[in-house]
């Protein structure tokens, strides 16, 4: 009988796909879900990971996702929740449709199917089930340009707790919270000087220190309900 999958959700680029990749790498199942279609998906479907579109931007793109995630497996090893948008503020009138999408994609879409995929974990065979919630280091300070963002990934943190407390013991959920870990298109040199001085490590390390955390919760029996920091001392400045 082969392994349960592990879920990523948001595989398809940085951050989830360095991790999904290296999963791969590990001898691990998985499923992605990605809301854009585009070659660099072919390179995953070649390496057998089933990729499932998804837009969790409304509820009903949530509850359709998870319809056909249970159409594609019957066990879970583990779900990341890692689709994110990082959408700044607007000042408009968009301000509450802003508000309302980061809160469906941050935590409607995690807290759903934590709920209606309890069964999947349950039903895996391993003796590990882990959920684990991709928050953000600006949880705990907010964000003057990104409070929509902030506080979706705050209820995401919130939600941690929750379901550790209600699916232990048999399914650990923890956290990883990143502050810069790599960056986007167009961030220019001056952008890159600002960042860098903003943790103590002072450095932009890439998508490797969230694999080696997300491999530290994947592999501890003992750790659950807590929020792992991977933001190189931003607190000590
Ligand atoms: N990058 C960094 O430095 C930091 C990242 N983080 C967190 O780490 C995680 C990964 O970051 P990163 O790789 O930069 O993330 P991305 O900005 O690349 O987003 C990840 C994925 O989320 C998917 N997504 C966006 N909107 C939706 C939606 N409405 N429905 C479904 N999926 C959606 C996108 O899918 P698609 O591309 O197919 O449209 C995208 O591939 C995120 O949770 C992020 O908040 C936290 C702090 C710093
Ligand atoms: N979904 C995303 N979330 C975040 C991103 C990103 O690119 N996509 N980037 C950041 C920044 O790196 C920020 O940490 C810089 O201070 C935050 N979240």
């Amino acid at each position: 009988m082969s392994a349960s999958p592990i879920l990523i959700t948001g595989g398809a680029q940085r951050l989830g796909r360095h991790c999904a990749e290296r999963l791969l790498d590990d001898g691990h199942e998985l499923i992605i879900s990605y809301r854009r279609e585009r070659p660099e998906l072919e390179a995953l479907r070649e390496r057998g990971v089933v990729t499932l579109a998804a837009d969790f931007s409304s509820e009903a793109g949530i509850n359709d996702f998870i319809a056909r995630l249970k159409q594609a497996t019957t066990s879970l090893r583990a779900i990341v929740h890692n689709a994110s948008d990082w959408a700044p503020d607007s000042q408009g009138e968009e301000a509450g449709a802003i508000f309302e999408r980061l809160f469906r994609i941050h935590m409607q879409a995690p807290y759903l199917i934590n709920l209606q995929c309890r069964d999947l974990l349950e039903a895996c065979t391993e003796p590990q089930r882990d959920i684990v919630h991709i928050t953000d280091y600006v949880v705990q300070k907010g964000s003057k340009k990104h409070a929509a963002y902030a506080a979706t990934k705050a209820g995401l943190d919130n939600l941690t707790l929750s379901f550790a407390a209600m699916y232990a013991p048999e399914i650990q959920v923890n956290a990883i919270a990143p502050a810069l870990i790599m960056l986007n298109q167009g961030d220019d040199e001056a952008y890159v000087e600002k960042a860098k001085s903003k943790s103590a490590m002072q450095m932009i390390p890439g998508p490797g220190v969230i694999y080696q955390s997300l491999r530290y919760l994947l592999d501890n029996r003992y750790v659950t309900g807590i929020t792992l920091p991977v933001d190189g001392g931003r607190h000590l400045r």
